[in-house]
Parts: C-alpha cells; structure tokens; sequence
C-alpha cells in the first residue's frame, strides 16, 4: 500500500529467480517423503486470546513451499511495510489514499480495547445499544406492526457489502436462527426479486431493513420505493411507515427524504467500507435473526482474529501466511484464481461473500501511486459449498489445464449430527480427500495396475492425476458465531496484506462507476429508437432489438 510496485522488492525479484530455478523440483510427494515433520512444521493452532474461545488450524503443508520460499516470500511482505501498514490501519491512518478515508472496520467490533483515534468510533457502543434494543424489541414481539401484530418476516433491500455479509452470515449461522422470524434479501433490480419476495410477506407483519451506506444506490432505492408502495397499499396512512421501515446508512438526510424517521436510523461512518460492513449497523438483520448475542459473539470472534493480526510475528501471522503463500500462485505460478470450498452447508455463501471482499477490493491495476502494475493483481474468488462442486467442477480442478489453489474448510462436528453423524462422516471423509487427491495424484504405473492388460493408451493417460495441486485446509470444531467472526477476519486480513503487497488501494471501488454512469444514460435513451444516440453500432443494435419486443 506504499503505492510502490512490488515487482521492484529486491524478494520479488529472489522470488522469480526461485520461481524460474526450482519450481519444476517442487514435488508435494517428495516433499513430503523428504520431511516427515512436514505437517508440524507448516500448520498452525490458532487460539483466540481476547473474546470468546476460537480455535482453528490452518494446514498449508500442501502448497508448493519450502521454508526458504515462506521465509522470502515474508521478507516481501516486511519490505512492503506490512506491518507498517498494518498499524497505520489500526491507528485510523487514511490508507484509503484516493477516497482520503481512514480504514476502521476493526474499529465496529474492538469493544475498546485497541486506543483507535476517529471521529465517530467513540459512537460505535451506542450504535450496538440501538441494535440490541431493537432488535430484541423485534424477537421478543414487544415491537408491534401497525394493526398490533408481532413482526414475523424481515426484508432486508441493499446491495453488494449491504447484502451479501448479512446474507452469508444469516446462512452461515442459521444453526442460531430464531425460527419464527423469516428473512428475506433483496438485492437485484430485476423487478421479480421484490415481487416474488412480496408475494410471501404480509404487510401487516413485515419489517423492512433499508441497508445502504450511501442511500443513493439506484438498485436498493428502487426496491425500497416499490417495498413502500407495497405496503402503503394496505397500510394506506404514510404514519405506519415508522413501524415497518427502518435505515440502515451513513446519509440521514437521503434516509429522511425517503420517509424514514432519524429515530429508525442506525447510523455507521465513512470510514467503514461496504464490504466490510456485516459489523456495523449492516449487521442489523443478522442481529434480528440470530440474536444480538450472538451477533456480539461473531463480532468479538472477530475481534480475536484482529489481535492475532495485530501482534503475531509475521512467521506466525495466519493472514499473512495465507497472503504471501496466495502471491506465490497469484504471481509466480501464473495461477487466474482461488477457490474456496467450505465442506458445511451453512457456509454456502462463503464464497459469493468473498467476490466481493477480494475481488472489489483487490481488483486493481494501478498501484496508489497511479503507476500501472507489471505483475497480476487480485485472483478471481470463486467456490461452492463441498460436496457438490465434487460432482460438478472438480473434474477440472483435478485434471484441467490450470492450476487453482484451494482453500478447504470443515468444522469437526456439525451442527446436525444427523444418523449418528453418519453424514458429517461422509462429508469430512471427502474434505480429508479431496487435498490428498489432488497433491499426491495418481501415477501411470497404478492406473495401469487396475485396468485389464489390453486397455488401451488413451484410457490409462485419461485415468493419471498428475497431482502437485495445492491448498490449504482449515479445520475448526463448531461453526460458533465467534469461530465464523474469526474466520471471515482471517481473509479480510489476508486481502489487505495481499493489497500492500500489491501497492494498490483495496479500500476503493472505482470500478464500479462506469457502467452506473452509462446505464444512467441509456435509461433516459429507452424511450424511442431515435434517442438512441453516441453509442457504437453494438449497443445501438441491441437497444433497438429491445425496443422492437418490450412489452411496457
Ligand atoms: O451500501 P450502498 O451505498 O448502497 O452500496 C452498495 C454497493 O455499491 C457499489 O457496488 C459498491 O460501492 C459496493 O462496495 C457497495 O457495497
């Protein structure tokens, strides 16, 4: 983040020359048959040391690394400041260079312990007073829709960071879920997600969550518009809006505007970035949903993780083991992506919430000081719960062309031990082979020991798992709200370590301007193929293809 290009760190280069020397001798058989200690010597206990009990170990023994290779790979991350950097960010430093922002989503769930200096942060406690009386006000059924019914549904409508943590999270912890009370999210502009989602609410019992930090975004204002016409239709006096609307948002006078009192606003700050926000106010759904409890547990779990970051060694330090071990696929191997393969059910979102943590965060081709990077920069996050994507895009990840470093994640016990934990058996049994399939592989010779003498070439070759694919596993014993709070800070830390590395600004999102900008401008062209203009004859001709069979 010092804005300097990475590719000029004296380790950078030792790297490459490691890279280009060694690489085709980094075998994980051998490894492993070279060191016996392997597996002690690159795995690490995590145990909280604040907060609720987290523990979790994070095997990386099956990555293409030797000690020489962690050890330069940290001196990169020592010669771009990390831990510099690191500090700046707890200090409430504006590391968010371009949008001049300091960075402070540890600040939401540090229950004043670090000293962090910024305006609004002494307001943080009283913001979580407000959710909990809120939302235990919701659960226990003291808080009334406006014919004098309990509130059994919750809409909550954002977008991006204003979704897509409360969705994850609601999901991950939904072992913790009060049962009477159903979310729904709503996110898309496409008219049929509001309008299927309405079509099982009653307004008479419906709370609806308006999320969005800026209060301007065009998705969630329009499905908040139409939520409010919705109700407004039964409801009829524009009073009873106070009983079902609440905010969610930095902006109070757009929250205002839209009829939402200052009372039913929770309040969060600029400093707080959108997809880092399932901490602040953002989180509000996920209170109502598992309790305010547990939403302080998976808040201090958090915190734990923040601690470790803070203080550990950078030897010991697990997001920045999981950075620097990412840069080396990311930038030396050439590898595109980075799976992540939770082995839980409840973590199906996992990987939809990391899109967005990484991707928006680490997708960026100039560094903070304007200069256009020569190395690759954030991979594309991808991943669906095991073991489905088993029997769907393993094949590739076993035997394609590309090489996709995976993280595998599992709890020890589930939550639903079901047939005397038959299923959880079964499961784990698979998150134990998945990583050993693809590190170890199979050989020609055993392929050929199993089939019948006269099989032909073709068949043995298409059988052989080269192997040599790496990952990381990560294996914890419940998801608890604290565990889930630790291990979503796991990889926020690893993507910030990964941005300073980098020297880019993983905390803007410029990105995403251009296309809002242009839509904008379409939209006022849709009425009649002669507005239709300055657009390329592409464009143009598949306005003009809409405008032939729209049906208003
Ligand atoms: O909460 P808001 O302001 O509605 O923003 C929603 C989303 O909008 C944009 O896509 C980006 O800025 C995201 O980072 C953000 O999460």
């Amino acid at each position: 983040m010092s804005g300097r290009l990475a590719s000029e760190y004296p380790s950078w280069k030792k790297l490459q020359q490691i890279y280009d020397s060694e690489h085709a001798n980094l075998v994980l058989k051998d490894l492993f048959a070279q060191d016996p200690a392997r597996f002690s010597k690159f795995s690490k206990e995590y145990a909280s040391t604040s907060g609720p009990d987290v523990t979790f170990l994070l095997d990386y023994s099956k990555n293409l690394v030797t000690q020489p290779i962690i050890d330069t790979l940290l001196t990169l991350g020592r010669e771009a400041e990390v831990e510099t950097y690191r500090d700046k960010m707890f200090a409430g430093e504006h590391i968010n260079t371009s949008e001049d922002r300091a960075v402070l989503h540890v600040a939401l769930r540090n229950f004043n312990d670090f000293k962090i200096q910024e305006s609004g942060v002494d307001e943080v406690s009283a913001v979580l007073e407000h959710i909990k009386v809120f939302s235990e006000a919701v659960r226990s059924g003291e808080w009334k829709g406006y014919t004098g019914k309990t509130i059994n549904t919750i809409v909550n409508i954002g977008i991006g960071g204003s979704d897509l943590g409360p969705v994850m999270v609601t999901e991950a912890l939904k072992a913790y879920s009060k049962r009477d009370l159903t979310a729904h999210f709503v996110s898309n502009i496409d008219g049929t997600h509001i309008a299927e989602t309405l079509k099982v609410c009653d307004p008479e019992r419906t709370l609806f969550i308006i999320a969005s930090k800026t209060f301007t975004t065009q998705e969630t204002i329009t499905n908040a518009e139409s939520a409010k016409a919705w109700f407004l239709e039964t409801a009829k006096d524009q009073a009873h809006v106070a009983k079902h609307f609440v905010a969610l948002s930095t902006n109070t006078k757009a929250v205002t505007a839209f009829g939402i009192s200052p009372d039913n606003m929770f309040q969060f700050w600029d400093w707080v970035g959108g997809r880092y926000s399932l901490w602040s106010a953002i989180g509000l759904s996920i209170a109502l949903v598992i309790g305010y409890h547990n939403f302080e547990s998976l808040l201090k779990g958090a915190h734990g993780m923040d601690k470790h970051f803070k203080e550990a060694p950078l030897e010991s330090n697990l997001p920045v083991l999981l950075a620097v071990i990412g840069i080396w696929y990311n930038d030396f191997y050439g590898s595109q992506t980075h799976a992540l393969l939770p082995y839980d059910q409840y973590l199906h979102k996992f990987a939809d919430y990391f899109q967005q943590g990484d991707m928006e965060s680490n997708g960026k081709f100039v560094t903070k000081g304007g200069q256009r990077v020569n190395y690759q920069t954030g991979p594309i996050i991808w991943g669906a719960a095991g073991t489905n994507g088993q029997h769907s895009f393993y094949q590739l990840v076993h035997q394609g062309t590309k090489l996709i470093p995976a993280d595998f994640i599992a709890p020890a016990t589930s939550q639903n031990p079901i047939h005397q934990s038959k299923h959880h058996r079964i499961l784990l049994s698979n998150f134990f082979a998945q990583p050993e399939a693809l590190a170890f592989g199979k050989t020609e010779a055993q392929v050929k020991k199993e089939l019948d003498p006269g099989a032909s070439e073709a068949l043995i070759k298409s059988k052989v798992f080269e192997g040599n694919r790496p990952s990381n596993s990560i294996m914890f014993p419940l998801l608890t709200p604290a565990t889930l709070g630790a291990l979503i800070a796991l990889y926020e830390h690893k993507i910030f370590v990964q941005g300073v590395i980098w020297g880019i600004n993983s905390f803007d999102q410029m990105g995403v301007e251009l296309g809002k900008v242009l839509a904008k401008n379409i939209l006022a062209q849709l009425g009649k193929p002669d507005d239709v203009k300055g657009h390329d004859s592409s464009t143009t001709g598949l306005i003009h293809y809409y405008q032939k069979y729209r049906k208003e």
